[in-house]
């Protein structure tokens, strides 16, 4: 396929053609499928991609431990997939996903991982931002 016809394909096509980098992974953003909240970004390699189409729930390669990561699997917060998308050229994985009842997502125990803003002043600074559910954990 010539460079722009492959441009094509990637952008217009029907095909999935997950492009990772050069460590083999690619970036998965991840929404709450009823706020659109973000939730986390982290990190897919071909077999992640795999078991999360298979298994309906989200799984990740974990940079830090080097290893598949079943989100949820010793904190119990599952992230039940709603719908999986992949972004124009093929290189970015967002998953728009349902949590149960009272998880949140992030492991310091909030629903986000979001959960500062940057604020410009003098000094660069960080200021909590207020988070939806689970509400004492804001
Ligand atoms: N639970 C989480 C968790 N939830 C959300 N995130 C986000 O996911 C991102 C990617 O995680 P990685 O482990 O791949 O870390 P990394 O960003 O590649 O590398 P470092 O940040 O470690 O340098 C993190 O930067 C966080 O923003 C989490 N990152 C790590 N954990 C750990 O995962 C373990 C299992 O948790 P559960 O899967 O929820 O049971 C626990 O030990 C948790 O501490
Ligand atoms: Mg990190
Ligand atoms: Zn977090």
């Amino acid at each position: 396929m010539s460079g722009h016809s492959e441009i094509q394909a990637r952008e217009e096509g029907l095909a999935l053609t997950p492009r990772s980098d050069g460590a083999g992974l690619l970036p998965a953003v991840v929404t709450d499928a009823v706020s659109g909240t973000v939730l986390m970004l982290a990190w897919m390699n071909a077999e992640a991609l795999g078991r999360t189409i298979e298994t309906g729930e989200a799984w990740f390669w974990s940079r830090s431990r080097q290893c598949l990561w079943h989100k949820g699997a010793t904190s119990g917060q599952v992230q039940r997939i709603q719908e999986i998308r992949v972004d124009c050229d093929q290189d970015t994985i967002w998953l728009r996903v349902r949590m149960s009842e009272q998880a949140g997502c992030c492991h310091t125990g909030r629903s986000s991982c979001f959960y500062r803003r940057v604020v410009s002043g003098p000094m660069l600074a960080l200021d909590p931002v207020a988070l939806g559910r689970p509400a004492e954990q804001s």
